[in-house]
């Protein structure tokens, strides 16, 4: 389920935009997530989860600092992300189901940023480059 050439263009055309909110982005697509879906709040119990938390932004910024380095090395995402897919399934443990569930809220926040940008072909390039993003992070649980 690679890429093809246009869908990584794409994913890589609005990337300069999001890179330029990052922070504010990726906590926005966890505050959807904790608001949405109530139950992933659970594997944050240590955090303060509150609206506008520094734990929230911190947190927000390494989401989207892991999302850039996939877009960087998009030809090798199984080796840029290595280290986080063992911290996922080895130490954190996150049900894979959860990734869906991040990768939407992603999703929705840059589609709220970007309404011009995020044309259907942006949307479902960026669809599969998340979906990508969750297969490398969950694939040491089989
Ligand atoms: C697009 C998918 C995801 C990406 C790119 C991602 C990225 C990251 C990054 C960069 C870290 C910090 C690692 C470090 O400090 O060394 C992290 C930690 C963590 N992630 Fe994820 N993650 C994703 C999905 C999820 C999901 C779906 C959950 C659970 C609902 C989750 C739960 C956690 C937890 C609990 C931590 C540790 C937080 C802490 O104690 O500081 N992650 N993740």
């Amino acid at each position: 389920m690679t890429l093809t050439q246009a869908e990584t263009a794409a994913v890589v055309a609005i990337w300069g935009k999001i890179a330029a909110q990052a922070d504010a982005l990726g906590t926005e697509s966890l505050e959807r997530l904790f608001s949405s879906f109530p139950q992933t709040k659970t594997y944050f119990p240590h955090f303060d989860l509150s609206h506008g938390s520094a734990q929230l932004h911190g947190h927000g910024s390494k989401v989207l600092g892991a999302i850039g380095e996939a877009v960087k090395n998009i030809d090798n995402i199984t080796g840029a992300l290595a280290t986080l897919s063992e911290l996922h399934a080895y130490i954190l443990r996150v049900d894979p189901v959860n990734f869906k569930l991040l990768s939407h809220c992603i999703l929705c926040s840059v589609a709220a940023h970007f309404p011009n940008d995020f044309t259907p072909d942006v949307h479902a390039a960026w669809d599969k480059f998340l979906s990508q993003i969750s297969s490398v992070l969950t694939e040491k649980y089989r």
